[in-house]
């Protein structure tokens, strides 16, 4: 299993601190949240962050992009330094030339679905991206309560990938702590977002302590 502290919950004061905390905490990724107050009600980062980030860490960049236009947006993050660049399927009309060209950008390609949206609508690009994000609250806001019907979600695209042979990871983000990931991880996540949970409830390393040993 893989951790991906979301930054969204971090001390915007002290974000390098806090990065380096998670670093050393044994975190595999870093979840970043661009908000762009349209497509969610809410506004964070743009690439300028992503460039300032880059040198503090080796962790990949997981840059989860809740932008309307995201195509508009890819290569400015890709050039930033992000690693893995994360598009709504809500957010664009033509999915596919959006995986596309994150790929040709030389980075690697996820696709997110939102809560309501069903995994019908990912079917054709999932033999060529990299990672599948499944949320497990509404996009928005942190410190959200996981929605429990998502693990089966996350089980019927885990049933998709291991029937074709495909090769994408699966992330699960939104409302993941000691208790919910169980069912989530049970029915074949790889990589869990945690963004409340690892920095406002506790230590970071024990609360990313806590993900890895529950059951
Ligand atoms: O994409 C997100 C919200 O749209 C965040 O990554 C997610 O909510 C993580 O925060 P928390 O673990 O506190 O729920
Ligand atoms: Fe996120």
């Amino acid at each position: 299993m893989k951790i991906a502290p979301s930054i969204l919950s971090a001390d915007f004061a002290h974000l390098a601190r806090d990065i380096e905390t998670v670093q050393a905490a044994g975190a595999d990724l870093l979840h970043v949240d661009v908000m762009d107050g349209h497509f969610v009600p809410n506004l964070t980062f743009g690439p300028s962050m992503v460039a300032a980030i880059r040198p503090v860490t080796s962790l990949p960049l997981d840059v989860h992009l809740m932008v309307s236009d995201p195509e508009a947006w890819l290569p400015a993050f890709a050039k930033a330094g992000a690693d893995k660049l994360l598009i709504h399927a809500e957010a664009t009309q033509n999915l596919y030339h959006a995986v596309q060209l994150a790929q040709s950008l030389g980075v690697q390609a996820g696709v997110v679905v939102n809560p309501g949206t069903s995994l019908t609508v990912i079917e054709e690009v999932l033999p060529i991206v990299d990672q599948v994000l499944v949320m497990t609250v509404n996009p928005g806001f942190g410190g959200q309560a996981f929605l429990p019907a998502m693990a089966d979600k996350v089980a019927r695209l885990a049933a998709m990938r291991q029937a074709h042979d495909w090769h994408f990871a699966i992330e699960v983000d939104g409302g993941i702590n000691d208790q919910t990931i169980s069912s989530v991880k049970a029915a074949g996540a790889d990589i869990f977002v945690a963004g409340s949970f690892v920095f406002t409830q506790g230590e970071p390393e024990a609360q990313m302590t806590k993900l890895r040993q529950a059951k």
